[in-house]
């Protein structure tokens, strides 16, 4: 298992990034943080961009910097994708490629390698074209694409989608997916969208004014209802599903809460899942509301029983937090203070959460 060790106090005129951790690097690992909370700068300390750091980078067994002494960023073998795919115009989708890997002569990619990952992201048909023809994504996919042709210890990714629209946002993230499957190669992926991050994401590394907040598993991280001053509007849980099947009058999919008979119905306008994969759907509280009852004459599919674990009054806000347990799993509700003392809500208490099947995101 990889891992990256980080202790960096980087002093910048008016900001500090400082933070202690240590990273297991399996799959992909998000940086999320408001923005200026220094997501950038700690990839640029991790890629031997700055100098002016105290502490140390050390990657594995491999020490990569300690204070000003340093491994030079093309000894680190750091695979980076920024916002913009930043292509030669005058050079074909293939010199891109392999204008970078001709310079590095230690790498050594076989032609069954090369093929592999150009099927993995779908550019071999490209391979002719110039970047003034390629759309944003395929643009962004040529990028990753070349980042990986080096065979990078570390793929580091800054906002790669960031400047694409939703449609090719969501063209993209299924081959991230299918690239930590395929080539095990650690990720570390800065983004501000928690969508996106729901998406992809094994792990997440919270970063608030420029201190670490969290470091863990996805779901355990955003079912921490302390985080909340982080997330703001976008606080919601993930649930694991498993699909059981589509109907195809009303467009809408139909899934089991993992380890529970309780179903969880979304919306999503087409059939692309399989049957008995399991999905993880990211759930906001803004978008779940409590009964102390069964309803039975709403209009919201999903009502599933619930225990109350925990209430937290949002700050500056006269709302509350309520998180929820459901067959294992969590889910926060956000009421007005008003409804949590007009229903009694307390911990421990048995209730309904409703979820309205459009609000939810897969
Ligand atoms: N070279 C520099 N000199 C001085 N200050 C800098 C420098 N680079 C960045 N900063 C400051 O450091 C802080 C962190 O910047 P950084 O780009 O790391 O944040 P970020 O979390 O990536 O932001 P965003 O999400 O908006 O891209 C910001 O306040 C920024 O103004």
């Amino acid at each position: 298992m990889n891992y990256l060790d980080l202790a960096i106090d980087l002093k910048l005129a008016n900001f500090n990034l400082n933070l202690t951790v240590k990273l297991s690097l399996s799959g992909i690992t998000a940086i999320y943080g408001h923005s200026g909370c220094g997501k950038t700068s700690l990839l640029r300390c991790i890629a031997g961009l700055e100098d002016k750091f105290n502490g140390h980078v050390q990657f594995n067994s491999k020490m990569w910097q300690v204070g000003k002494t340093k491994l030079a960023t093309h000894k680190r073998n750091i695979g980076y994708v920024f916002q913009e795919p930043s292509l030669f115009p005058h050079l074909t989708v293939k010199q891109n490629l392999f204008y970078g890997l001709n310079r590095k002569q230690t790498v050594n990619v076989s032609e069954l390698e090369v093929q592999s990952i150009l099927s993995t992201f779908d550019i071999a048909d490209l391979l002719a074209s110039y970047p003034s023809q390629l759309s944003g994504g395929q643009a962004q996919r040529v990028a990753i694409v070349r980042a990986l042709l080096t065979k990078p210890n570390i793929l580091l990714m800054d906002e790669p989608l960031a400047a694409l629209d939703k449609a090719r946002k969501n063209e993209i993230l299924p081959y991230l997916v299918k690239l930590k499957t395929e080539t095990k190669i650690p990720i570390l992926y800065v983004s501000h969208s928690l969508d996106e991050i729901s998406q992809i994401a094994d792990d997440i590394l919270l970063i608030d004014k420029g201190k670490l907040v969290d470091y863990g598993q996805l779901e355990c991280v955003l079912a921490n209802a302390e985080h909340q001053a982080v997330f703001a509007d976008e606080v919601g849980c993930i649930l694991t599903s498993e699909i059981v099947g589509y109907d195809e009058e009303y467009q809408i999919l139909e899934t089991s809460i993992a380890q529970s008979d309780f179903k969880l119905w979304l919306s999503t306008g087409s059939n692309a899942k399989q049957k008995q994969e399991q999905i993880k759907v990211r759930v906001k509280a803004k978008d779940v509301s409590i009964s102390l009852n069964q309803p039975s004459d709403t209009s919201i599919l999903n009502v599933l029983p619930a225990r109350i674990v925990q209430l937290e009054r949002q700050l500056q806000q006269s709302n509350c937090l309520i998180k929820l347990e459901i067959a294992g799993q969590f889910l926060f509700a956000q009421l007005t203070l008003k409804s949590v003392e007009r229903l009694e809500l307390k911990p421990e208490m048995k209730v309904w959460a409703q979820i309205k099947s459009t609000a939810i995101l897969i």
